[in-house]
C-alpha cells in the first residue's frame, strides 16, 4: 500500500479531532484545498521575480484566490456553527477552536464591545484555523511516512523499535507514560527529522542592524535558514552526516553533533518555535508504536526514492510498502 496518503488521512483525522472536534469528514474538503493551494504556490514561486506577477489574472493566481475563498467559506461555516453552540451552552470546549472562541468571546464580552481591539476578528480566527489545519497535519504525515520508509530500509532498527514497543505495551493500546519512555523510537524519530526535515527552510527578516560573526546586516534583509542543509552538514555531524544513524541521539539532542553545536532545529527555534512539537512527537510515537505492534514491513518493488519539496518534503512517487501481519 502507498503509505503516504494513508498517513495524510491519519494526521488529518487526528488534528481535525484535536483542534476542531469535528470528524475528518467535515474537514476533508478543506484539506484537499490546502494541498492544492500548496501545489499552486510552488508553481508560482519561479514567477515571483516578475514584478506584480502576483496580481496578474493568470490561471494559477485565479485558482489560488478561488481556493482561499472556498476555504474561508468552509471555515466560516464551522466557526459560526460552533459560536452558536457555545452561546447556547451545547458545545464542548476542550478542543482548540472551542478554547479560541470561548476566550475570544470572553475577552470581547469583558470589554463590552464587539470590536474590542483585545479580541480576535473573525478573519484572525480563520487564519489561526488555516494555520493549524496546515501546520498540524502535513508535517506530521511527512514524518511518519519517511519513518516507515527508513525503517523498511533498515530492518535491524525496525526490529529494535518493535522489541522496545512490545516490551513496553505488549499488544495493549500505548499510553502517554509508556510513550514518554520509548528511547529507541525517539532516537529514530529524531534521526528521521534530521535527514528528512519536513520543513526545509525558515526565513527571518532583520528589523534592526544585526551583527552575525564579522558580517553586518542592515534592517529589512530577508534571511533564509536552510534547515535541511544544516542537518546534512558533515562539518557539524561528522563524515557520516548523510547516513541513518539514530545512535547519534543516544545521549540526547545536545550531544548529537560533533562539538555540541545547536544545529538540530526541525521545529524551528526561539519565540516562534513550533507550538505543536510535543503533540507531533506524541502522535508520531503513538502511530508508529501501533503499526510496529501488529505489522512487519518492507519496501515494495515499486518504491522509487525521490524526496521533493512541496512546502514540506514529499515522496514524489509515493511510498509503496508491503505490510505483513504477525
Ligand atoms: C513533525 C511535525 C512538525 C514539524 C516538523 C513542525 C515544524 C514547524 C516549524 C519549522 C515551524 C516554524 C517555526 C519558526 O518559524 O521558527 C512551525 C510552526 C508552527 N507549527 Fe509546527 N511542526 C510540526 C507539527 C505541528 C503540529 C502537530 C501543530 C499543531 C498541533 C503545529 C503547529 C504549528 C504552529 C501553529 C506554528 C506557528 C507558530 C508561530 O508562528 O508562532 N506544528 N512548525
Amino acid at each position: 500500500m502507498d503509505v503516504w496518503p494513508e498517513m495524510q488521512n491519519l494526521t488529518r483525522d487526528v488534528i481535525s479531532r484535536a483542534a476542531f472536534g469535528s470528524s475528518y469528514h467535515e474537514g476533508r474538503r478543506i484539506f484537499q484545498l490546502q494541498g492544492e493551494q500548496a501545489e499552486c504556490l510552488i508553481k508560482a514561486v519561479p514567477t515571483l521575480v516578475i514584478p506584480f506577477n502576483w496580481y496578474l489574472p493568470t490561471e494559477n493566481n485565479r485558482r489560488m484566490k478561488q481556493i482561499a475563498r472556498e476555504v474561508r467559506t468552509l471555515l466560516m461555516g464551522i466557526i459560526t456553527k460552533r459560536e452558536k453552540a457555545i452561546r447556547s451552552g451545547e458545545a464542548t470546549k476542550d478542543d482548540l477552536l472551542g478554547l479560541l472562541l470561548e476566550s475570544n468571546m470572553r475577552e470581547m464580552g469583558q470589554n463590552g464591545k464587539s470590536n474590542s481591539s483585545l479580541g480576535m476578528t473573525i478573519d484572525e480566527v480563520i487564519e489561526e484555523c488555516k494555520l493549524f489545519y496546515f501546520a498540524g497535519q502535513e508535517t506530521t504525515s511527512v514524518l511518519l511516512t519517511w519513518t516507515l520508509v527508513v525503517l523498511s530500509m533498515h530492518p535491524e532498527w525496525q526490529e529494535m523499535a518493535r522489541e522496545e514497543v512490545l516490551q513496553q505495551f505488549g499488544r495493549q493500546k500505548p499510553d502517554f507514560d509508556g510513550l514518554s519512555r520509548l528511547k529507541i523510537v525517539s532516537m529514530i524519530l529524531y534521526e528521521v527529522l534530521r535527514l528528512y526535515s519536513p520543513v526545509i527552510m525558515l526565513s527571518r527578516r532583520t528589523y534592526k542592524t544585526m551583527q552575525l560573526a564579522d558580517v553586518t546586516i542592515p534592517p529589512g534583509v530577508l534571511l533564509g535558514l536552510p534547515i535541511l542543509l544544516i542537518h546534512h552538514d558533515p562539518v557539524i555531524w561528522g563524515p557520516d552526516a548523510t547516513e541513518f544513524k539514530p545512535t547519534r541521539f543516544s545521549e540526547g539532542i545536545s550531544k548529537a553533533t560533533k562539538n555540541g553545536q545547536q544545529a538540530f532545529f526541525p521545529f524551528g527555534w526561539g519565540p516562534r518555535i513550533c507550538i505543536g512539537q510535543n503533540f507531533a512527537l506524541l502522535e508520531a510515537k503513538m502511530g508508529l508504536s501501533m503499526i510496529l505492534q501488529h505489522f512487519k514491513f518492507e519496501l515494495s518493488e515499486k518504491y522509487q526514492h525521490a524526496p521533493y519539496p512541496v512546502i514540506t518534503v514529499h515522496p514524489q512517487h509515493g511510498a509503496p510498502i508491503t505490510f505483513l501481519r504477525f
